[in-house]
C-alpha cells in the first residue's frame, strides 16, 4: 500500500466489508456449537488464556483480518517500533516504552544509541533512593522517616501508576512490603483533591513526588506549588529539598522549580505519557510503596508480553489478535464502544487507565499522512469491575446497544475467603458470574424458550434477549505484579495494532491542545477581572454570560489573598 493511500481502499478492507453480510447471517448461538472453531479461537501464552470464540467471527473472518494486517504492514510497523524508528512522525520521536522493561543486557536503539543502559541507570537510582527512604536512611527535615508519598501528576503521569498501585494493594507479597506506608495520588487541579490528599498526612513524614513529562502541565504545576507551600509553611522552605523529588524529561524546569537535580528521576521523549508507567513515572512511586523488587516483577511481566508481541506468529499473537478483532468490531460490525469488565476489584482502575491509553492514542480523524479518514478510529472505552457493573449498566449491554465486552477473570483470588456451610467460596461466587455473563450475551433467550417457561404473553418481548453479542474472555492465573505487567502490555500493544491497521499515529495527542489554550484565555480574564475589576471581553455570548455570572456570584473571593490551604 502506498503511504498516502487509505487502508479502506485496499482489497482486504473491501473483502471484510463484503464479509459482514455473511457474518450477519450467523448467530453466536450456532457459532458456539462448532467445537473446532471454538478450539481454534483460544490462545495461551505464559499462563494467560484468551478465549475469543464469542466474537462474531469465523475462521474465515480471521484469515481476512490477517490479510488486512498484511495490507496495513502491521508486522513491519511493529518491527519499526522496536527498532526505535521515529514512528511518532508528527513529533518526530521513537516509541520505545518496550525499552523501559527490557532486560539489562538488551540492545534497543533510538537515534543510533542503545537506550537500555540509560533506562537501567535510572532504575538503579530508583532502587537506591526508594530503599533509602523505606529503610529510614533518608529522613525528612525533622529527622522522621518518610512513610507517606503523594504523587502529583495527571493523565499518563497518574492513571497507569494508580492502576498498578490499586492492583497491588491487596496482593499478599506487595501488601506485606507496603506495611505502614501510604501512597496517594493528587491529579485534579480541583482544590478538593488537594484537601483529600493532605487530610491525615503530616508534612514531617510525607514525601511529594512531582510527576510530569513536560513539567509544564498547568494542573500539575499548580498542585506541585500547593504541596511545596504545604511543606514549607509547616517545616520551612529548606525542608523542600528533603520532602520533594521529581520525575520528568525536563530536568531544567525541575531545577528551576527548586528540586535538587540529584533528586530528579529522568525519562525520555521516546516515552509517551500514557505509555510511561514503566518509566520512573510509575516505578518511583510504586518502589517507594512496595519496594523495587516487586516493581521489577511488574516490569518482567510486561517484558514477557513485549517479546511475545514481537516474535509470535499473528495466529498466536495475543495483542495482534485482540487488536484485529477490535478493528473488526469498530470498523466493520459498526460497534463504537468497548466495555472493560474485570472480575477483580483489584483491577478497578484498569478501565480508567485503558481509556487514556486507547482513546488518546486512537481517537484520531486523519491518517498518519494527514489525510482525513472516511472511517472512524478508536472506540469508546468504559468499564467497571464485575459484579458491580452487572447491577449498573449491563441492562443496556444485554438488551440495548451491542457493546463488545472484555471479561477479565483471575483463577486465584488475591484474598480468598471461605465460609463454612456456603455453597461455594466467595471467589467462586464471583467467578460464576464471570463464566455466565459471556454466554448470556452470546446465546440470549428466545421467545420460544420463554413460552416453554409459561411466561405471560405480554412479558415475552420484555424478557427476550436477542443474544449474538460479542465478548472475549481473558483468564489470568493470579494477580501478582508479574501478571499485572502482562495485562498492561497486552492492552498497550493491542491499541498499537489497532492504530497500525487504521494507519493513524497512535502516539501523538494534538486533540488535547485546543482546550488547554482556551483555558489560558479564561485564566487571564479571571485574573484581570478579580485583580483589576476588568469586564469580561473577547468571548461569545454564552461563555461571557457564564464567566460573568461566576465572577459576580463569587465576588467575595479576595483579590489579593494571603495563603490559605485546606483545613479539614
Ligand atoms: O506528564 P505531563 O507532561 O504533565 O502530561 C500529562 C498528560 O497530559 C497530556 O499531555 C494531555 O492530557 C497527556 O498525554 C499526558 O499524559
Amino acid at each position: 500500500m502506498a503511504s498516502s493511500a487509505l487502508i479502506s481502499d485496499t482489497e482486504s478492507w473491501k473483502d471484510l466489508r463484503a464479509h459482514v453480510e455473511e457474518i450477519n447471517k450467523t448467530h453466536l448461538r450456532d457459532l458456539m456449537n462448532n467445537t473446532n472453531r471454538c478450539q481454534s479461537m483460544m490462545v495461551e501464552f505464559d499462563g494467560i488464556l484468551i478465549d475469543y470464540s464469542r466474537q462474531r467471527a469465523t475462521l474465515d473472518t480471521l484469515n481476512k483480518l490477517f490479510s488486512l494486517a498484511e495490507a496495513a504492514r502491521v508486522k513491519e510497523k511493529i518491527i519499526r517500533m522496536f527498532n526505535g524508528e521515529h514512528i511518532n512522525s508528527t513529533e518526530n520521536r521513537s516509541v520505545l516504552h518496550v525499552a523501559l522493561r527490557a532486560p539489562r543486557d538488551a540492545v534497543i536503539n533510538s537515534d543510533g544509541k542503545n537506550v537500555v543502559p540509560e533506562v537501567w541507570h535510572v532504575l538503579d537510582k530508583i532502587r537506591d533512593f526508594s530503599e533509602r527512604v523505606r529503610s529510614g536512611a533518608w529522613v525528612g527535615a525533622t529527622g522522621k522517616t518518610l512513610k507517606d508519598v503523594v504523587a502529583v501528576g495527571i493523565g499518563g503521569s497518574f492513571l497507569g501508576p494508580l492502576f498498578v498501585h490499586t492492583a497491588l494493594q491487596t496482593e499478599a507479597e506487595a501488601s506485606e512490603c507496603a506495611r505502614g506506608r501510604q501512597l496517594r495520588f493528587l491529579a485534579n487541579v480541583d482544590p478538593i483533591d488537594v484537601a483529600r490528599n493532605i487530610t491525615g498526612l503530616n508534612p514531617e513524614t510525607t514525601l511529594v513526588v512531582v510527576v510530569s513529562k513536560t513539567f509544564t502541565t498547568a494542573e500539575t504545576m499548580l498542585n506541585a506549588r500547593t504541596m511545596r507551600e504545604w511543606i514549607s509553611s509547616a517545616l520551612g522552605p529548606q525542608a523542600v529539598a528533603k520532602h520533594m523529588v521529581a520525575v520528568s524529561t525536563n530536568l531544567k524546569l525541575v531545577e528551576q522549580f527548586g528540586i535538587d537535580p540529584n533528586n530528579a528521576f529522568a525519562f525520555w521523549d521516546w516515552v509517551g505519557g500514557r505509555y510511561s508507567v514503566c518509566s520512573a513515572v510509575g516505578v518511583l512511586p510504586l518502589s517507594l510503596q512496595y519496594g523495587f523488587s516487586i516493581v521489577e516483577k511488574f516490569l518482567k511481566g510486561a517484558s514477557s508480553v513485549d517479546q511475545h508481541f514481537l516474535s509470535a506468529p499473528f495466529e498466536k499473537n495475543i495483542p495482534v489478535l485482540l487488536g484485529l478483532l477490535s478493528v473488526w468490531n469498530v470498523s466493520f460490525l459498526g460497534y463504537p464502544a468497548r466495555a472493560i469488565l474485570p472480575y477483580s476489584q483489584a483491577l478497578e482502575k484498569l478501565a480508567p487507565h485503558i481509556q487514556q491509553v486507547s482513546m488518546e492514542s486512537n481517537g484520531k480523524g486523519v491518517s498518519i499522512d494527514g489525510v482525513p479518514l472516511p472511517y472512524q478510529t478508536g472506540e469508546i472505552d468504559f468499564g467497571e469491575p464485575g459484579t458491580n457493573g452487572q447491577h449498573s449498566f449491563y441492562q443496556l449491554i444485554h438488551q440495548g446497544r451491542v457493546i463488545p465486552c472484555d471479561f477479565i477473570g483471575v483463577v486465584k483470588s488475591q484474598q480468598p475467603i471461605y465460609l463454612k456451610d456456603e455453597v461455594v467460596n466467595n471467589h467462586d461466587e464471583l467467578m460464576s458470574n464471570f463464566f455466565a455473563q459471556p454466554d448470556a450475551l452470546a446465546y440470549g433467550k428466545t421467545p420460544e424458550q420463554l413460552q416453554k417457561e409459561n411466561i405471560p404473553e405480554d412479558l415475552v418481548s420484555h424478557k427476550t434477549f436477542s443474544g449474538n453479542r460479542p465478548s472475549l474472555s481473558i483468564l489470568l492465573p493470579s494477580l501478582n505484579a508479574y501478571n499485572i505487567g502482562q495485562l498492561l502490555a497486552i492492552y498497550e500493544h493491542r491499541v498499537a495494532v489497532q492504530g497500525f491497521v487504521w494507519c493513524i499515529n497512535s502516539f501523538d495527542q494534538w486533540g488535547v491542545e485546543l482546550g488547554k489554550s482556551l483555558a489560558t484565555q479564561v485564566r487571564k480574564q479571571l485574573h484581570a477581572s478579580r485583580k483589576k475589576g476588568e469586564s469580561v471581553e473577547g468571548f461569545n455570548f454564552s461563555t461571557k454570560t457564564l464567566i460573568t455570572r461566576y465572577l459576580e456570584a463569587s465576588a467575595d473571593v479576595p483579590s489579593d489573598p494571603s495563603t490559605l490551604l485546606p483545613n479539614i
